[in-house]
């Protein structure tokens, strides 16, 4: 896996980039699939990490999974589910996020479960207070051991509940979901959410034989089924990588057709990239981006829940807004902490502020806690190679843009965490013209 790159930037990336399932759909499909007495099949999954992490947790539970990278297609027989050893477990410690989510399909299915100390990107405190609490709102006894969790459920099986979530958490909507659909009695859920992936994965429980009904007012309801079958879905595309790209093409003055992008999960992104003044051709089999050789608007971009301005789609963006003539504003109202890759872009010769305050019309859950949540960008500043160390999955992309529209050479590494959301991201590169050297 390519961990560093030598960047000679200052050309625009153009040309063609294929996006297949969503990083956060895909591995939740593969966990659902747990829940099944029958074998699904996943298609449309990409070669990305967090895929790999979720296929060697499954199989260490004893699914049979069969995977062909190249058409995408993924096949997951749960029908001798087992007890993992912990340690085995424990070496994905830091991984990803989505062990979590096992909880349920594996408190369903043997009566109690073990997962390691999550991973995913650091971008702020990221507590699962709201998992173990729905966990133990269905019945499960959780433990926590000084590496991972442990929890049992009840000798009679988890039982419907009635949940609410403080904020609309996606991961703790998924738990429920997940929890809900085989436990017995009816789940009443409030303040969930409703991200394009989240609706997908309704759709693959559907699929399996659950009831589950989205009302309005972010409310859905789950009644339990004692029995869920495999299922057979195409997984939805994946619009954070497309919106990235779409960044990417904005940024280094570029024009980059996104195969896969999907119009109707991304309007928000589509309408500011277009206020922006970007340019966009959106096609039934994809979108293209591209800049439009004037100058760029600055912005003002509030990140929030689904159909908001989706929180993953900010840090590309950002490197946009240097190029912008004037002065942007993103208040970052999901994650507490998540600007810490400014850094690297004003050693790159951005100008770029970052407050404690909400700077937005929105009163956040970080306005009185003093973290660094708004950020100013002023533009446009020429950008200038430097040397960086990619900090997480987002983080690191934006880093990539801004080193590929940067003049002269930037040293980059850590960017195998990159491939965590992004597949084939290098060799996407060189299709689209950037100039680099693979330096490990
Ligand atoms: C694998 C995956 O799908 N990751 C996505 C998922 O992350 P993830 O599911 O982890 O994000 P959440 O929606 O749960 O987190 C949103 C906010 O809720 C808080 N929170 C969450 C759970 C909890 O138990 N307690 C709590 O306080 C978090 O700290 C954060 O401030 O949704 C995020 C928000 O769209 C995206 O940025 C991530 O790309
Ligand atoms: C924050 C992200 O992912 P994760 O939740 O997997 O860390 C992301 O995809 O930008």
């Amino acid at each position: 896996m390519t961990s560093a790159l030598r960047i000679e930037g200052g050309n625009p990336l153009t040309g063609e980039v294929k996006v297949r399932g969503a990083k956060n759909l895909v591995p939740k499909a593969m966990v659902a699939a747990l829940l099944g007495s029958t074998p699904s099949t996943l298609r449309n999954v990409p070669e990305i990490k967090d895929v790999q992490v979720v296929t060697s947790l499954v199989e260490l539970h004893g699914v049979a999974v069969h995977n062909d990278p190249k058409t995408g297609e993924l096949t997951m027989d749960p029908t001798n589910v087992s007890l993992a050893n912990h340690a085995d477990i424990d070496a994905h410690a830091g991984d990803s996020r989505i062990p979590i989510l096992l909880c349920g399909p594996l408190l369903h299915t043997l009566g109690e479960a073990f997962i390691p100390d999550l991973g995913g990107c650091r971008i702020g405190d990221r507590p699962i207070n709201y998992h173990l609490r729905v966990l133990e709102e269905f019945g499960a006894k959780v433990e926590k051991l000084p590496t991972g969790i442990s929890m049992r459920a009840p000798s009679d099986g988890l039982k419907g509940a009635k949940i609410h979530l403080e904020y609309p958490s996606v991961g703790a909507t998924e738990q429920v979901l997940l929890a809900a659909t085989r436990a017995e009695g009816k789940t009443e859920l409030t303040g969930a959410a409703i991200e394009p992936e989240i609706m997908d994965l309704i759709a693959i429980l559907q699929k399996m034989g659950a009831i589950i009904t989205v009302e309005t007012d972010r409310q859905i309801i789950i009644e339990g089924v004692d029995e869920l079958k495999g299922y057979t879905h195409t997984a939805l595309p994946d619009r954070n990588e497309s919106a990235s790209w779409g960044s990417a093409a904005l940024a280094t003055g570029g024009d980059i057709f996104v195969r896969g992008a999907d119009q109707k999960d991304m309007s928000t992104f589509l309408n500011v990239f277009r206020k922006m003044g970007g340019g966009l051709d959106i096609q039934d089999d994809g979108i293209r981006f591209y800049h439009p050789g004037t100058d760029l608007n600055p912005l003002f971009v509030e990140t929030n829940v689904h159909p908001g301005f989706m929180t993953d789609w900010q840090q590309p963006l950002v490197v946009a807004m240097t190029q912008a003539q004037g002065v942007s504003v993103v208040h970052e109202t999901v994650y507490e902490n998540r600007f810490g890759f400014t850094d690297a872009l004003v050693r790159m010769g951005a100008t770029v502020q970052i407050h404690k305050d909400c700077l937005g019309p929105t009163v956040c859950r970080f306005g009185h806690q003093n973290f660094k949540h708004s950020a100013i960008i002023t533009g446009k500043t020429p950008l200038h190679g430097a040397d960086i160390n990619v900090p997480d999955l987002r983080g690191g992309f934006s880093h990539i843009i801004a080193a590929l529209t940067a003049e002269g050479t930037s040293n980059v590494t850590g960017v195998s965490v990159i491939s965590r959301g992004y597949e084939h991201f290098v060799d996407k590169l060189q299709g689209l013209g950037a100039q680099f050297e693979v330096l490990s």
